[in-house]
């Protein structure tokens, strides 16, 4: 049996976990209007007298509100902060973060809009009473965190009062996820659910919600033994009992947690941290399964269960191990499916439905474009890979769609699909891909890690993009900088730079300036420069000297662009570092507006491209969109579309696109045209004759300052987010990013450079 148990992912530290929450705007939500909200017109039709035809139609019509509101599509993540993860009861407020996350979530993974609601009560009738009223805000309501056994008489309650999916997702979530883990589990190790023995630690809301579906799906009820803080619920129990663990109770001579494992089969954990020992691991049967879903830390680690075991399936509830048993592989999808068909309820049908098909995904084999999920390794069904990751893109058609289909013939959709494949085709399309692109180049980096220059070290936020870089476990983080001021800086910034893999290098001291100023002015001899013109350079510019660190293979790549402006900064590295041979060098924007990601070249080096320039631009655009996982369809953008209105700056793409003809390149484009037709299927169904088979996902600018402008603009005024522009085309990776750059911006830079240097 496999046995990679080390931690596949990164770890965080505090100190960035609440930088992560107070960056920016606290918190992790925000509300964003769906309609314009402009001018005088806006406001009459959106608020009085406009909002008032849909008021009325909606009370003639209750079923109109999934029409004119955002009802169908918002669900609420609901919580009074009793149970919050396995850290205990710490209140309504404190569980705000996880609700937040949790609304977040729905949203990445499944496009449902959530917004959270802490609820201040821990008594189960006003908490009832204040979410029953809350129906017709919501198409869903999901309730999170609230402690066994008032969890139970909540969401019991509350689905007898309303008629919309009231789901508890430490119940149900966690019982479908562990579920499908467990039926592929039994099947590595060829076991047969009648007669596997399993116990199951933790009788709250997650650990009873498990047992039951378990015993549903075929699990005998004398071979499942159920523990608590007291020990075994055994007949006959009279501490620490309540009518859903007795409905457990089994007849044994096993009183403790311990006892009851010896010669087990299963462990399911959803208790608490440690509460698995190496000794109770080591008594279990042969190729024991080990589910250690306590969050944050689990009942014991994979490294633990490693030391002492070799034939054991492990999972946990975390993501940076292989088998990620949590309910975020549920909840999103579940809801989805359930919104889409404007179920009454989540019943056992869909439940089921939901973990046979995340069981089933993990049994098919992994194509190329859901392997880069997976950290560029290609999964193969077996004891490491029992279940999807929650980044495996599959998800988002495969759940929805059984749940969707389950809710139809169980007889609770209200609005049935009539058409399941168009079905399956629009889930596909709310996948964000730019956060699949950006995940898979983290994955990718992580396997193969890459020193990278952080040529501003002394600078705050630079210091803390290198720590947050060695800490996700890309490789290793080197700052340029004077050794007493980077020390000095950080302290005053409470950022802790004493990590294995964080260097600092002061340029004045190294012992290797003498080399870079010999190849430094080996270059530049010619254009200009004395020799001590590249010493003064290298002493004490640090984008000379890192770029020399990189063109001579003491580090793999640079990221810099903070204390200088852009061109200056290209400038810098150029003098140094040359284009691949046959390509050009040019600036690739990723621009990600409302669900869709596109590409715009050239967003930082060529001012005014003649028409040869625009199609190189174009292919070496081309190219970086396969490198990035997308097939291009290029647009050769201008103001006019095909020959009007004419004019010299259209003339120039419009030859571009005829030298693309001669070149007979392997991508599709077409051009000139508007940005209008390029991206709107109905203006781009006026051209019949037009050679992209869909809207365009690469964007080619006529030239500089309509890219830079349009990038800019789309980032400031229309909410979109703006990676780059990213360096295509050097010889090496260098990176440059913009002035007001934030930690985070360095760190998807120093990303995308060691990305590329393995590229
Ligand atoms: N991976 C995942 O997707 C999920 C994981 N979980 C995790 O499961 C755990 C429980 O959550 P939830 O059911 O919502 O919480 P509840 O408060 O409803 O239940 C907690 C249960 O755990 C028991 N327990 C606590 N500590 C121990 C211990 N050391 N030994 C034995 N039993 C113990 C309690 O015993 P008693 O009844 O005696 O008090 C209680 O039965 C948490 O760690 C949570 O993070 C939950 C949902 C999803
Ligand atoms: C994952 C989750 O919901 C929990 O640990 O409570
Ligand atoms: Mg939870």
């Amino acid at each position: 049996m496999a046995r990679k148990t080390e931690s596949s992912g990164p770890s965080v530290s505090p100190e960035e976990a609440l930088e992560f929450h107070a960056m920016g705007r606290p918190g992790k939500l925000e509300i964003v209007a769906t309609k314009p909200m402009a001018t005088q017109r806006d406001l009459s039709l959106a608020y009085s007298p406009g909002v008032a035809v849909p008021v009325r139609a909606i009370a003639e019509d209750p079923s109109r509100a999934f029409d004119y509101t955002t009802r169908g599509n918002m669900v609420a993540v609901i919580s009074n902060g009793t149970a919050i993860l396995g850290l205990g009861n710490l209140g309504a407020l404190a569980s705000k973060p996880v609700m937040e996350g949790k609304s977040v979530l729905f949203k990445r993974f499944a496009d449902v809009d959530s917004i959270d609601l802490e609820v201040d009560t821990e008594d189960a009738d006003e908490f009832i009473n204040c979410v029953r009223f809350l129906g017709p805000s919501f198409g869903g309501i999901n309730l999170e965190d609230i402690k066994a056994p008032e969890c139970f008489i909540i969401e019991q309650r509350l689905r007898e009062l309303m008629d919309i999916p009231v789901f508890h997702d430490d119940q149900h979530g966690t019982a479908i996820i562990s579920a499908a883990g467990l039926i592929n589990a039994l099947a590595v190790t060829g076991r047969d659910m009648k007669t596997t023995r399993m116990v199951c630690n933790g009788a709250g809301a997650a650990g009873i919600a498990c047992i039951e579906l378990m015993k549903a799906m075929g699990f005998a009820p004398e071979n499942v033994i159920l523990c608590d803080t007291k020990g075994v619920v055994y007949q006959g129990r009279t501490e620490g009992m309540n009518q859903w663990k007795s409905a457990h109770a089994v007849k044994t001579e096993a009183r403790s947690l311990a006892e009851a494992l010896d010669g087990a089969d299963v462990f399911l954990g959803l208790s608490a941290k440690g509460a698995l020992t190496p000794a109770m691991v080591q008594s279990m049967a042969k190729n024991p399964i080990i589910f250690a879903m306590a969050n944050p830390d689990p009942e014991i680690t994979p490294e633990e269960v490693a030391e002492i075991r070799t034939d054991a399936i492990m999972a946990t509830g975390r993501s940076d191990y292989p088998n990620q048993v949590n309910n975020v592989l549920g909840f999103p999808y579940i809801f989805r499916g359930a919104l889409d068909v404007r179920a009454t309820t989540i019943n056992d049908e869909m439940k089921i439905a939901a973990a046979r098909a995340l069981a089933e995904l993990a049994r098919q084999d992994v194509p190329d474009d859901v392997a880069a999920a997976y950290q560029g390794n290609r999964p193969k069904f077996g004891p490491n890979y029992i279940i999807p990751v929650p980044f495996d893109p599959r998800l988002i058609s495969a759940i929805p769609l059984a749940v969707a289909k389950a809710a139809m013939e169980s007889g609770v959709a209200r609005k049935p699909i009539l058409d399941l494949d168009r079905y399956a085709q629009e889930l596909s399309a709310r996948r964000d891909p730019i956060a699949s692109t950006l995940q898979r180049i983290y994955d990718r980096v992580r396997r193969q890690p890459k020193r990278i220059v952080f040529a501003e070290g002394e600078e705050e936020q630079v210091m803390r993009a290198a720590v947050s870089y060695v800490n996700q476990k890309l490789g290793t983080a080197i700052l340029l900088g004077r050794d007493d001021v980077i020390k000095d800086n950080a302290r005053n910034a409470g950022i802790d730079l004493n990590k294995p893999g964080l260097e600092i290098i002061n340029a004045r001291l190294s012992r290797r300036n003498g080399i870079y100023t010999d190849y430094l002015y080996e270059r530049m001899q010619r254009k200009g420069f004395l020799f001590r013109d590249c010493q003064r350079l290298i002493n004490n510019d640090r984008n000379h000297f890192a770029a020399c660190m990189v063109a001579l293979g003491d580090a793999d790549g640079i990221v810099t662009g903070v204390t200088r402006n852009y061109s200056t900064a290209l400038d810098d590295v150029r003098r140094i570092i040359d284009a691949k041979p046959g390509h050009r060098v040019i600036g690739v924007s990723i621009v990600l507006a409302r669900g869709r990601t596109v590409l715009v070249a050239d967003t930082a080096v060529h001012d005014m491209p003649n028409a040869e320039q625009i199609a190189d631009i174009a292919e070496e655009a081309a190219g970086f969109a396969r490198r990035m996982g997308y097939e291009p369809r290029l647009a050769m953008l201008a103001y006019s579309t095909f020959g009007h209105p004419q004019g010299e700056r259209s003339e120039r793409v419009q030859e571009a696109v005829r030298i693309l003809d001669k070149r007979r390149v392997d991508f599709e484009y077409d051009g000139e045209m508007a940005a209008d037709v390029a991206l709107n299927p109905r203006a781009m169904a006026q051209y019949p004759f037009i050679r992209l088979t869909g809207p365009a996902n690469v964007l080619i600018m006529p030239a500089f300052h309509s890219a830079s402008i349009s990038t800019k603009m789309l980032q400031e005024l229309g909410g979109s987010t703006v990676i780059g522009p990213l360096l295509v085309g050097l010889n090496k990776p260098v990176q440059i990013v913009s002035l007001n750059a934030k930690d985070s911006d360095i760190v998807n830079m120093a990303a995308i450079a060691a990305y590329t240097a393995g590229n």
